[in-house]
């Protein structure tokens, strides 16, 4: 029986993924399977939570199960389940519509370049529509646990840009998706292939995957028997000597949706009042919506072995929202809900060991050069968070953190553990600086007396960095300094500054007069070498890059000055000082400063005016020349 029969068109998007998807993932053809099996099995899992509450959906068909069937003849292959199942509604919201929070932030952040866009396409779970890389034809038939045989569904399209839905009867509970093969796919029917797939990919699925194969009974040439395919056990349920590196990166597929190796894991079973198993995994590279507000996050929870829900973001804090895997409570109650796991105390000591336990499998990856140096280019943003957000762990996720320093400046090179080891005990600071880019900080004035002293500063140039050194101001003992900040305090500096003759010179005088304005003060400096002047912030004054990021969020930001600080030994300050004719000594006193600006990266606050004098100065040199 067929009614109700209604042909639509799918969303513009939902077209532009399919033509998408074909495209790039060619080459990656099988994944189809995994991604069809992986929504039986939730659809399993689903069918197994909604059964809590109405256990006489199970009473007749009580095994949830995967099955596999081809058609070599007619060129076909079936993946069915007896799951969850869709409801008519449900079949048109969830396979015509684009409604579903991934693919429309997966859209948006399409580039148009193939090639970018092929790897979008592997970081997103690429689902239910990727059944069109193999099929020229799709036919849904599916019926939702609780209801009758004759609200079943029907959907087909040929993925052109039209589906067709109708209610029939369907005789079972579940969802059973045939694909009609591309002629270029008609090997997809081979169950030797199709054994090697599911082993390769979804070995670990918690529900048999079986498959219709040969008897072997002579008498009976079409016989067939049921052959699982895969192990069928929660894979984080078995003792980890058992597991193999194969079956925990399968396993890691499986969960992430990824085509890669994951960098490591973590597998722990904890015993006592407070039981529970974690399985945890550092993905090679960050998602495209990492830094999405409401992108997904979290890990699969589980109670008891059943699916309760995936996304469970209280597991973990923000700043770890990259972990991926799963974690299986059996203490927790099974009607537990997203607002209980909030403020659940049994939760919340989770929370702690887990991030206790993320921060270690780190810290242990970081004995790989080469794979915490991938790490650290994909997640080292997202940990910095860390240290303002996780006071609790700040000098553990400190010790993974990785900069560029003065003395070597490949970003990411040096830790603060190298720092300290190079520094040795004598001068208990860690000097850092911070600047618009990696070469700003680089050729920043601030750096030349550390350089002659031979003295390793941190260069930062991220924009959450000044944010995250208000939060870092001590590490194993050693203090963090700003190296452009308040008066220097430099190894073998032993003249008090308060009584430093130098201080007295005229010319401070003159160029504070002149500079009244826009700075809170001039003095004679340590820190230059080569430059005649650079500027200093108050120890306690705003940087610039916090200025830009309040002002950005529309928050008041103080006034303040900063002070310039002159090298008295520098030839251009001791010509200066001689200069008798005021008007000049102004026109110089303000391009000392708006260079020592520009040298901040900051522009002067009348740049035309600038612009003016430098001109004025170049003239002069020209005619001269
Ligand atoms: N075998 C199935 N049984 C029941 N519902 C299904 C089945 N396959 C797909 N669905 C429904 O269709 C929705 C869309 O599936 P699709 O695979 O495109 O995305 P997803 O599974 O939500 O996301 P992703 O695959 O990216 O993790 C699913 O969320 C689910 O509700």
């Amino acid at each position: 029986m067929s009614s109700d029969r209604e042909t639509r068109g799918f969303q513009a998007e939902v077209s532009r993924l399919l033509h998408l998807m074909i495209h790039s993932l060619y080459s990656n053809r099988e994944i189809f399977l995994r991604e069809l099996v992986s929504n039986a099995s939730d659809a399993c899992d689903k069918l197994r939570f909604a059964a809590l509450d109405h256990p006489e959906w199970l009473e007749e068909d009580p095994e949830p199960a995967i099955d596999l069937a081809v058609d070599a003849d007619a060129g076909t292959l079936t993946i069915s389940d007896n799951g969850i199942g869709m409801s008519r509604e449900e079949v048109v919201e969830n396979l015509g519509t684009i409604a579903r929070s991934g693919t429309e932030k997966f859209l948006a952040s399409l580039t148009g370049d193939q090639k970018k866009d092929a790897q979008l396409i592997g970081q997103f779970g690429v689902g239910f529509y990727s059944a069109f890389i193999v099929a020229d034809k799709v036919t849904v038939e599916s019926r939702r646990a609780g209801e009758s045989a004759e609200q079943g569904v029907r959907w087909e399209s040929d993925g052109q840009g039209e589906f067709s839905v109708e209610t029939l009867t369907v005789p079972r509970r579940g969802t059973r998706i045939t694909l009609h093969l591309r002629d270029d796919a008609k090997d997809f029917v081979d169950t030797g292939k199709l054994r090697g797939i599911v082993r390769q990919y979804s070995d670990h699925v918690a529900f048999p995957i079986r498959m219709a194969v040969p008897s072997g009974d002579e008498k009976e040439e079409d016989a067939t028997k049921l052959e699982t395919l895969n192990s069928a056990t929660a894979l984080w349920q078995r003792p980890r000597q058992e597991i193999s590196d194969d079956e925990y990166k399968s396993f890691y597929r499986h969960v992430s949706h990824d085509f890669q190796d994951p960098l490591t894991w973590s597998h722990n079973r904890v015993e006592g009042n407070l039981e529970y198993t974690s399985l945890l995994y550092v993905p090679p590279r960050a998602p495209f919506d990492l830094y999405h507000r409401e992108a997904s996050r979290g890990l699969k929870l589980y109670v008891q072995r059943v699916f309760i829900m995936d996304d469970a973001e209280q597991f973990l804090p923000l700043y770890l929202r990259f972990i991926k895997g799963v974690v299986d409570a059996p203490g927790l109650p099974l009607n537990v809900s997203r607002e209980l796991l909030q403020d659940y105390g049994p939760v919340r000591k989770i929370r702690a060991a887990l991030t206790k336990r993320v921060l270690q499998m780190l810290r242990k990856l970081s004995g790989d050069q080469e794979a915490y140096a991938t790490f650290w280019q994909q997640f080292g943003q997202v940990l910095k968070e860390g240290i303002g957000e996780d006071g609790d762990n700040r000098e553990a996720i400190a010790g993974l953190l990785r900069f560029a320093s003065s003395t070597s400046p490949t970003p990411g090179s040096v830790g603060l553990d190298d720092y300290i080891e190079r520094a040795g005990e004598e001068n208990k600071r860690i000097y850092y600086l911070l600047g618009d880019s990696l070469s700003a900080a680089q050729n920043s004035p601030h750096l030349e007396v550390f350089r002659k002293k031979g003295v390793e500063v941190l260069l930062l140039a991220e924009r959450v960095d000044e944010w995250m050194m208000g939060f870092l101001t001590e590490y194993k003992g050693y203090t963090l300094v700003n190296a452009a900040r308040g008066e220097l305090d430099m190894p073998g500096d032993d003249d008090d500054k308060a009584e430093d003759p130098r201080q007295d010179a005229p010319v401070l005088g003159r160029l504070g007069e002149v500079l009244n304005e826009q700075v809170e003060a001039v003095r004679a400096t340590a820190r230059l070498v080569e430059s005649p002047a650079c500027l200093v912030l108050g120890a306690d004054e705003l940087g610039p890059q916090m200025r830009m990021m309040l002002e950005a969020a529309g928050q008041p930001v103080p006034e303040s000055k900063p002070t310039l600080e002159v090298n008295l030994s520098h030839p251009l300050m001791q010509r200066m000082a001689e200069l008798e004719d005021g008007d000049t000594f102004a026109e110089l006193a303000q391009l000392l400063l708006d260079q020592a600006l520009l040298a901040e990266g900051q522009l002067p606050k009348d740049p035309a005016a600038t612009a003016r004098r430098l001109n004025q100065l170049l003239q002069d040199r020209a005619e001269r020349a």
